[in-house]
């Protein structure tokens, strides 16, 4: 089983690939960035306001297939400037649970899509 997810409730894709995919047990969000889901591109936003905004995208996505954050066994961060590290630390630890936040990777890249800071996946189970 694989099925394509779309909500509203997050912004469209900027490429080609589905906002996620729900497998039988796993849902794969695409990768999020702070675009919002009316469109409006925060790229000259502060990391934390791209940050947030990444994570509630994923988060919307997930909600589409009834799924919260605290279902998330994997997220991947990654930005455009590894000196974005604490302050999208800040963000990113309140959309968890404190004692038991999913396994993550954070990674600086060359760049990315947009321009923006901050892109943000998860792999989440049912
Ligand atoms: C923003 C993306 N997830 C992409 O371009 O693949």
């Amino acid at each position: 089983m694989r099925e394509i997810i779309h909500t509203d409730d997050a912004p469209e894709a900027v490429g080609a690939y589905s906002q996620g995919v729900e497998t039988n047990d796993l849902v794969f969000t695409a990768g999020q960035i702070p675009l919002t889901p009316e469109g409006d591109l925060l790229d000259g936003a502060s990391i934390d306001i791209q940050t947030e905004q990444a994570l509630e995208n994923v988060e919307a996505v997930l909600a589409e297939s009834g799924l919260e954050m605290d279902d998330v066994v994997k997220m991947s961060v990654y930005l455009d400037d590894i000196d974005d590290f604490d302050e999208m630390n800040e963000i990113y630890e309140t959309f968890f649970d404190e004692e038991a936040p999913p396994a993550r990777s954070a990674i600086a890249v060359d760049e990315l899509p947009k321009g923006v800071g901050v892109e943000i996946e998860a792999i989440a189970t049912k």
